[in-house]
């Protein structure tokens, strides 16, 4: 199985897994400097196999996106490299009803406070700079450390695909932006606004089985990096935005305090929509730089509908701070991105239960590990 990694060591890396009885083992199948210092998230467009790599360029004045064809033997081709303002850390695609030959990413900037877009040529991998929205605040929130600015954090794209939600953890704000069906362009709505100090990271949707109306059930969870919080919400349409109505909230660690240094990270539903898996950064849980995963039930077993959201337990990481995580590939597997192992690591997938299982293939990188997704 393909994996692709980004290493603050500056380099993107094509690995190669193979799953063997005894024992898988993780190759390099080629590694980039393309991308820049500070490689922070990778996005696949699995059918024109091509991979976009967001340069956060810690400390530096400015970041960047670049583009690569990923070849079938691994190797990744340059195809464009684009300056954009510093600090990018997530980004999304969208699309547009009325924009027949293009499509669109967002992309949020922690460091300096903006959420930008992109028009983007997914057969040739070329993308151009179409907006963007820039923040501040009048002081600084309850955290005062972390809380010194607007930090947009996530971009998640709500299931109908109008509308695109960025978690601002310096605001404690769902920034929410509808997608005009014509033209593409975001335009502010009202956001959704979290509790003070919380610090919103990252966001999912959970519906039924292939939904994409806004009829059918839909509700929106959050992890909140500050507080180590899941938060649920029933997400309702309006004419001209969404509302959200809470359903739960509770920490990562279920009755547990959360670990001091602790911080959450990544959220997911698992692949039998009947879950929701966390990141725990730095906890520690298993031992010494064995931090966890949370798993948490949100629907029935089939994963066909809403059921109240339960803490299941906590999983092994196997390494320190899993920034990003990705469940995919056949059979389903967990690839973590250990950003303070410097390592990324795959462990397998309980289909059955859809927990995490056991640690099947580990190998270090040149640098912190901020993300790791599977390929094709
Ligand atoms: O201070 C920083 O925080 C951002 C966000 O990190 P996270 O802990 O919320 O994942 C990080 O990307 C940046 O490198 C770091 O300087």
């Amino acid at each position: 199985s393909r994996l692709y990694a980004a290493s603050y060591g500056g380099s993107v890396y094509s690995l190669d897994l193979k799953v063997q009885k005894e024992s898988s083992e993780i190759s390099t199948l080629s590694k980039s400097k393309d991308c820049g210092s500070s490689p922070s998230w990778l996005m696949l467009d699995k059918d024109n196999s091509v991979l976009y790599c967001l340069n956060e360029a810690i400390g530096a004045p400015n970041g960047s996106i670049t583009s690569f064809k990923s070849h079938s033997n691994g190797s990744l081709q340059t195809i464009q490299r684009l300056n954009t303002t510093a600090g990018p850390v997530m980004s999304n695609f969208y699309s547009a009803p009325g924009v027949l030959d293009r499509d669109f990413f967002a992309v949020a900037h922690y460091e300096t406070s903006t959420v930008s877009a992109y028009s983007v040529n997914r057969t040739s991998g070329h993308f151009e700079k179409v907006q963007s929205f820039t923040y501040s605040m009048t002081g600084p929130g309850p955290n005062a450390a972390r809380q010194d600015a607007p930090h947009p954090h996530g971009v998640t794209v709500d299931p109908t695909g109008q509308y695109i939600l960025v978690p601002d953890l310096g605001a404690d704000i769902v920034r929410i932006y509808y997608i005009n069906p014509m033209n593409g362009l975001l335009h502010s709505v009202n956001p959704f606004i979290a509790s003070p100090g919380s610090g919103p990271r990252h966001a999912v949707f959970w519906t039924p089985p292939g939904s994409t109306s806004s009829d059918s059930d839909v509700y929106l969870y959050l992890v909140h990096e500050l507080s180590n919080t899941l938060t649920g919400y029933r997400v309702s349409y309006k004419k001209h935005g969404m509302t959200f109505s809470q359903i739960f909230e509770g920490g990562t660690y279920g009755n547990h305090t959360a670990p001091s240094g602790s911080k959450v990270a990544e959220i997911s539903i698992t692949p039998g929509n009947n879950h929701i898996a966390i990141s725990n950064r730095l906890d520690n849980s298993f031992g010494q730089k064995n931090d966890s995963i949370a798993i948490f039930s949100c629907a029935d077993p089939h994963g066909q509908y809403f059921d109240n959201v339960t803490f299941i337990g906590l999983f092994p990481a196997y390494g320190s701070s899993v920034r990003g995580f990705d469940i995919g590939a056949t059979p389903e597997m967990m690839a973590l991105a250990l950003e303070k192992s410097q390592s990324v690591a795959v462990a397998s997938w309980n289909e059955r239960k859809e927990i995490p299982g056991s640690l099947l293939a580990k190998k270090k990188l040149d640098g912190d590990v901020p993300h790791a997704i599977w390929g094709f």
